[in-house]
Protein backbone atom coordinates (compact mmCIF):
# COMPACT_ATOMS: atom_id res chain seq x y z
CA UNK A 1 0.00 0.00 0.00
CA UNK A 2 1.57 2.85 -1.06
CA UNK A 3 0.31 5.66 1.14
CA UNK A 4 2.30 4.32 3.81
CA UNK A 5 5.42 5.42 2.28
CA UNK A 6 4.44 9.07 2.53
CA UNK A 7 5.27 10.77 5.75
CA UNK A 8 4.03 14.17 6.40
CA UNK A 9 6.77 15.95 8.70
CA UNK A 10 6.02 19.42 11.01
CA UNK A 11 8.74 20.92 11.40
CA UNK A 12 9.19 22.71 15.14
CA UNK A 13 5.24 23.88 15.33
CA UNK A 14 4.27 26.15 17.42
CA UNK A 15 0.46 25.42 18.23
CA UNK A 16 -0.51 21.64 19.25
CA UNK A 17 -3.82 22.67 17.48
CA UNK A 18 -2.07 22.59 14.08
CA UNK A 19 -0.70 19.74 14.76
CA UNK A 20 -3.96 17.85 15.57
CA UNK A 21 -5.02 19.09 12.47
CA UNK A 22 -2.78 18.12 10.10
CA UNK A 23 -3.50 14.37 11.91
CA UNK A 24 -7.31 14.85 10.96
CA UNK A 25 -6.44 16.07 7.07
CA UNK A 26 -3.88 12.98 6.88
CA UNK A 27 -6.26 10.48 8.03
CA UNK A 28 -9.19 11.96 5.79
CA UNK A 29 -6.86 11.20 2.86
CA UNK A 30 -5.62 8.10 3.95
CA UNK A 31 -2.27 8.58 4.89
CA UNK A 32 -1.17 7.82 8.81
CA UNK A 33 2.30 8.75 9.16
CA UNK A 34 3.07 11.85 11.28
CA UNK A 35 6.89 12.75 12.07
CA UNK A 36 7.03 16.06 13.95
CA UNK A 37 10.52 17.71 14.19
CA UNK A 38 10.94 19.34 18.18
CA UNK A 39 7.23 20.57 18.70
CA UNK A 40 6.32 22.80 21.41
CA UNK A 41 3.69 21.51 22.38
CA UNK A 42 3.20 18.02 22.18
CA UNK A 43 1.42 15.46 23.73
CA UNK A 44 -0.96 17.99 24.37
CA UNK A 45 -4.75 17.67 24.66
CA UNK A 46 -5.41 20.70 22.28
CA UNK A 47 -3.69 18.67 19.51
CA UNK A 48 -6.33 15.73 20.55
CA UNK A 49 -9.44 18.31 20.21
CA UNK A 50 -8.03 19.47 16.76
CA UNK A 51 -7.73 15.66 15.71
CA UNK A 52 -10.98 15.06 16.05
CA UNK A 53 -11.03 11.63 15.96
CA UNK A 54 -7.18 11.26 14.39
CA UNK A 55 -5.77 10.47 17.90
CA UNK A 56 -4.47 6.99 16.25
CA UNK A 57 -2.33 9.43 14.16
CA UNK A 58 -1.30 11.38 17.14
CA UNK A 59 -0.48 8.62 19.31
CA UNK A 60 1.42 6.89 16.28
CA UNK A 61 3.56 9.99 15.77
CA UNK A 62 7.63 10.01 15.97
CA UNK A 63 8.66 12.60 17.71
CA UNK A 64 12.76 13.48 16.45
CA UNK A 65 15.20 16.37 17.53
CA UNK A 66 16.19 17.25 13.80
CA UNK A 67 14.61 17.52 10.33
CA UNK A 68 17.43 14.97 9.49
CA UNK A 69 16.08 12.32 11.75
CA UNK A 70 13.06 13.18 9.85
CA UNK A 71 13.78 12.47 6.62
CA UNK A 72 16.10 9.03 7.49
CA UNK A 73 15.58 6.74 4.49
CA UNK A 74 13.44 9.30 1.85
CA UNK A 75 14.68 8.98 -1.14
CA UNK A 76 11.81 12.28 -2.70
CA UNK A 77 11.60 15.37 -0.16
CA UNK A 78 8.97 17.76 -1.00
CA UNK A 79 9.58 20.85 1.11
CA UNK A 80 6.57 23.71 1.05
CA UNK A 81 6.54 27.18 1.01
CA UNK A 82 4.32 30.10 1.03
CA UNK A 83 6.68 32.21 -1.03
CA UNK A 84 9.20 32.27 -3.14
CA UNK A 85 12.66 32.03 -1.80
CA UNK A 86 16.38 33.71 -2.80
CA UNK A 87 17.40 30.84 -4.52
CA UNK A 88 15.42 29.32 -7.27
CA UNK A 89 14.81 25.73 -6.92
CA UNK A 90 12.60 23.26 -8.83
CA UNK A 91 9.22 23.55 -8.14
CA UNK A 92 6.00 21.79 -8.57
CA UNK A 93 2.21 22.50 -7.85
CA UNK A 94 0.82 20.41 -5.65
CA UNK A 95 -0.57 17.79 -7.97
CA UNK A 96 2.86 17.70 -9.26
CA UNK A 97 4.19 17.12 -6.07
CA UNK A 98 1.43 14.03 -5.50
CA UNK A 99 2.00 12.19 -8.97
CA UNK A 100 5.93 12.19 -8.11
CA UNK A 101 5.10 11.34 -4.48
CA UNK A 102 2.85 8.55 -5.48
CA UNK A 103 4.92 7.32 -8.58
CA UNK A 104 8.29 7.44 -6.16
CA UNK A 105 6.22 5.29 -3.06
CA UNK A 106 4.51 3.01 -6.03
CA UNK A 107 8.25 1.96 -6.86
CA UNK A 108 9.00 1.62 -2.83
CA UNK A 109 10.66 4.61 -2.15
CA UNK A 110 10.03 6.65 1.01
CA UNK A 111 8.56 10.18 0.42
CA UNK A 112 8.77 13.21 2.81
CA UNK A 113 6.30 16.15 2.18
CA UNK A 114 7.44 18.72 4.59
CA UNK A 115 5.76 21.62 6.27
CA UNK A 116 7.19 24.84 8.27
CA UNK A 117 6.54 26.61 11.24
CA UNK A 118 3.55 28.93 11.53
CA UNK A 119 5.42 31.97 11.68
CA UNK A 120 8.89 31.46 9.91
CA UNK A 121 8.45 28.42 7.44
CA UNK A 122 11.22 26.40 6.66
CA UNK A 123 15.19 27.84 6.57
CA UNK A 124 16.32 28.28 3.62
CA UNK A 125 18.92 25.41 4.63
CA UNK A 126 15.78 23.31 5.67
CA UNK A 127 14.78 24.18 2.07
CA UNK A 128 18.00 23.27 0.89
CA UNK A 129 17.61 19.85 1.95
CA UNK A 130 14.62 19.00 -0.44
CA UNK A 131 14.79 17.89 -3.94
CA UNK A 132 11.80 19.77 -5.24
CA UNK A 133 9.62 22.89 -3.34
CA UNK A 134 5.86 22.80 -3.73
CA UNK A 135 3.74 25.98 -3.41
CA UNK A 136 0.25 26.07 -3.40
CA UNK A 137 -1.05 28.74 -6.15
CA UNK A 138 -2.69 30.71 -3.35
CA UNK A 139 -3.70 34.67 -3.88
CA UNK A 140 -0.49 36.42 -3.97
CA UNK A 141 -1.14 39.14 -2.27
CA UNK A 142 -2.81 36.49 1.08
CA UNK A 143 -0.66 33.11 0.11
CA UNK A 144 0.72 31.77 2.89
CA UNK A 145 -2.44 29.09 4.43
CA UNK A 146 -2.76 28.22 7.93
CA UNK A 147 -0.26 24.74 8.31
CA UNK A 148 -3.06 22.33 8.70
CA UNK A 149 -5.28 23.66 5.81
CA UNK A 150 -1.50 23.23 4.00
CA UNK A 151 -1.51 19.93 4.87
CA UNK A 152 -4.83 19.02 3.90
CA UNK A 153 -4.36 20.57 0.01
CA UNK A 154 -1.60 17.96 -0.31
CA UNK A 155 -2.69 15.12 0.99
CA UNK A 156 -6.15 15.87 -1.08
CA UNK A 157 -4.40 16.34 -4.35
CA UNK A 158 -2.00 12.68 -2.85
CA UNK A 159 -5.18 11.13 -2.28
CA UNK A 160 -6.45 12.30 -5.59
CA UNK A 161 -3.57 10.69 -7.43
CA UNK A 162 -3.65 7.58 -5.34
CA UNK A 163 -7.72 6.46 -6.14
CA UNK A 164 -6.73 7.63 -9.87
CA UNK A 165 -3.57 4.60 -9.53
CA UNK A 166 -5.55 2.56 -7.91
CA UNK A 167 -8.26 2.62 -10.15
CA UNK A 168 -10.74 3.45 -8.10
CA UNK A 169 -13.81 6.06 -8.62
CA UNK A 170 -13.61 10.09 -6.74
CA UNK A 171 -16.88 9.83 -6.87
CA UNK A 172 -19.68 8.68 -4.12
CA UNK A 173 -20.98 5.55 -6.50
CA UNK A 174 -23.47 3.88 -4.10
CA UNK A 175 -26.31 6.38 -3.69
CA UNK A 176 -28.85 5.93 -1.22
CA UNK A 177 -32.59 4.31 -2.53
CA UNK A 178 -34.31 7.81 -2.61
CA UNK A 179 -31.36 9.64 -4.18
CA UNK A 180 -31.44 6.99 -7.05
CA UNK A 181 -34.86 7.43 -7.65
CA UNK A 182 -34.11 10.84 -7.57
CA UNK A 183 -31.42 11.18 -10.73
CA UNK A 184 -32.81 7.76 -12.61
CA UNK A 185 -34.80 9.11 -15.64
CA UNK A 186 -38.62 7.61 -16.19
CA UNK A 187 -38.87 5.06 -18.87
CA UNK A 188 -41.08 5.88 -21.33
CA UNK A 189 -43.63 3.30 -20.26
CA UNK A 190 -43.99 5.00 -16.99
CA UNK A 191 -44.45 8.20 -18.82
CA UNK A 192 -47.47 6.21 -21.06
CA UNK A 193 -48.83 5.26 -17.68
CA UNK A 194 -48.07 9.10 -15.79
CA UNK A 195 -50.33 10.31 -19.22
CA UNK A 196 -52.90 7.91 -18.78
CA UNK A 197 -53.69 9.39 -14.90
CA UNK A 198 -53.03 12.70 -15.63
CA UNK A 199 -55.66 12.45 -18.37
CA UNK A 200 -58.40 10.61 -16.19
CA UNK A 201 -57.40 13.23 -13.65
CA UNK A 202 -57.88 16.30 -15.80
CA UNK A 203 -61.44 14.38 -17.16
CA UNK A 204 -62.60 14.35 -13.74
CA UNK A 205 -61.71 17.48 -12.53
CA UNK A 206 -63.51 19.11 -15.46
CA UNK A 207 -60.50 20.13 -16.66
CA UNK A 208 -60.56 18.30 -19.89
CA UNK A 209 -63.72 17.99 -21.95
CA UNK A 210 -62.90 14.16 -23.55
CA UNK A 211 -65.62 15.04 -26.26
CA UNK A 212 -63.60 18.60 -26.81
CA UNK A 213 -59.69 17.90 -26.12
CA UNK A 214 -58.37 20.37 -28.42
CA UNK A 215 -54.30 19.98 -28.09
CA UNK A 216 -54.01 19.82 -24.09
CA UNK A 217 -52.66 16.61 -24.04
CA UNK A 218 -50.08 17.00 -26.63
CA UNK A 219 -48.95 20.30 -25.52
CA UNK A 220 -48.83 18.48 -22.06
CA UNK A 221 -46.76 15.77 -23.42
CA UNK A 222 -44.45 18.07 -24.97
CA UNK A 223 -43.99 20.27 -21.22
CA UNK A 224 -43.08 16.92 -19.45
CA UNK A 225 -40.75 16.16 -22.18
CA UNK A 226 -38.25 18.77 -21.53
CA UNK A 227 -38.54 18.61 -18.14
CA UNK A 228 -36.16 15.47 -17.83
CA UNK A 229 -38.18 14.20 -15.27
CA UNK A 230 -37.11 11.43 -12.53
CA UNK A 231 -38.42 8.46 -10.86
CA UNK A 232 -38.80 10.23 -7.98
CA UNK A 233 -40.19 13.48 -9.19
CA UNK A 234 -42.66 11.30 -11.10
CA UNK A 235 -43.90 9.22 -8.30
CA UNK A 236 -44.66 13.02 -6.49
CA UNK A 237 -46.87 13.76 -9.28
CA UNK A 238 -48.72 10.47 -9.13
CA UNK A 239 -49.13 11.02 -5.58
CA UNK A 240 -51.13 14.24 -6.39
CA UNK A 241 -53.23 12.76 -8.82
CA UNK A 242 -54.11 10.36 -7.08
CA UNK A 243 -55.36 12.67 -3.97
CA UNK A 244 -56.84 14.50 -6.70
CA UNK A 245 -58.80 12.00 -7.64
CA UNK A 246 -60.08 11.06 -3.60
CA UNK A 247 -61.07 15.00 -3.34
CA UNK A 248 -62.98 15.05 -6.30
CA UNK A 249 -64.58 11.50 -5.57
CA UNK A 250 -65.05 12.49 -1.97
CA UNK A 251 -62.60 9.48 -0.45
CA UNK A 252 -60.68 10.02 2.41
CA UNK A 253 -57.09 10.94 1.94
CA UNK A 254 -54.39 10.81 3.87
CA UNK A 255 -52.07 13.95 4.88
CA UNK A 256 -48.17 13.69 3.07
CA UNK A 257 -45.35 13.99 5.15
CA UNK A 258 -42.25 14.67 3.50
C1 LIG B 1 1.66 29.66 8.10
S1 LIG B 1 2.76 28.98 6.97
C2 LIG B 1 4.26 29.83 7.27
C3 LIG B 1 4.30 31.14 6.68
C4 LIG B 1 5.65 31.76 6.81
N1 LIG B 1 5.46 33.15 7.17
C5 LIG B 1 6.44 31.65 5.53
O1 LIG B 1 6.72 32.67 4.96
O2 LIG B 1 6.78 30.54 5.10
C6 LIG B 1 3.14 27.45 7.70
C7 LIG B 1 3.47 26.39 6.69
O3 LIG B 1 2.32 26.06 5.93
C8 LIG B 1 2.73 25.68 4.64
N2 LIG B 1 2.13 26.63 3.68
C9 LIG B 1 1.35 27.69 3.95
N3 LIG B 1 0.97 28.30 2.82
C10 LIG B 1 1.53 27.62 1.81
C11 LIG B 1 1.50 27.75 0.39
N4 LIG B 1 0.83 28.71 -0.22
N5 LIG B 1 2.18 26.84 -0.34
C12 LIG B 1 2.87 25.84 0.24
N6 LIG B 1 2.93 25.68 1.57
C13 LIG B 1 2.26 26.53 2.35
C14 LIG B 1 4.24 25.70 4.62
O4 LIG B 1 4.72 24.47 5.03
C15 LIG B 1 4.53 26.74 5.68
O5 LIG B 1 5.84 26.59 6.17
Amino acid sequence: MSLQNIRVVLVNTSHAGNIGGAARAMKNMGLSRLVLVDPEDFPSSDAVARASGATDILDGAQVVATLEEALVGCTLVLGTSARDRRIPWPLLDPRECATASLEQAEQGGEVALVFGREYAGLTNGELQRCHFHVHIPSSPEFSSLNLAAAVQVLTYEVRMAWLAVQGQPTKMEKLETTAMLDVQPVTADELEHYFGHLEQTLIEIGFLDPAKPRHLMPRLRRLYGRSGISKLEMNILRGILTETQKAVRGEPHERRQE
